[in-house]
């Protein structure tokens, strides 16, 4: 049976709809791929719990309320992944990426699906239709 991978990831955007990401380690599962800030759920945390966590561990910003987008799923060779997907408008301190992985702000509409891993593919999908007021 393939390994189930439960994550929560933060598409953290600003004032001018400007997306923070960042740049998956060179000894990680899907290296060199960009992402949204995030991670894996722990045994006892909900997903809200875990975003929090790992945005703090991550980026150093932190997050008091953040807007719930969907669940997203997808099955890679070696794994089937869940993604709970949340809309970080809010936070205290400033986005930086603090494990020293590349990182970068990109226009909403400009975030390229190709250099995500496929995963993503759905969710970027969805941003290009997200209303930027809400
Ligand atoms: N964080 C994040 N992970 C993603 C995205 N898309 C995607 O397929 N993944 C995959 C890569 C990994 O297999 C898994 C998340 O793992 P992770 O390495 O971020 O987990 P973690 O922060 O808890 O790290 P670790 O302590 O296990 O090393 O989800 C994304 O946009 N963000
Ligand atoms: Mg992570």
């Amino acid at each position: 049976m393939k390994k189930h991978t439960e994550i929560a990831v933060g598409i953290i955007r600003s004032q001018d709809c400007q997306i923070f990401i960042t740049q998956r380690g060179e000894d990680s599962h899907l290296a060199g791929f960009w992402e949204f800030p995030g991670g894996k759920i722990e045994v006892g945390e909900t997903p809200f719990q875990t975003l929090q966590r790992e945005i703090a561990e991550e980026v150093d910003i932190q997050i008091h309320q953040a807007q719930f987008l969907n669940i997203f799923r997808h099955s890679y060779d070696d794994r089937d992944i869940t993604i709970h997907a949340y809309l970080v408008e809010e936070w205290d301190g400033v986005p930086f990426a603090k494990e020293g992985q590349p990182s970068r702000w990109v226009d909403q509409e400009d975030l390229n699906a190709d250099e995500f891993p496929d995963a993503n593919r759905p969710i970027i999908e969805m941003l290009k239709n997200l209303d930027k007021q809400i």
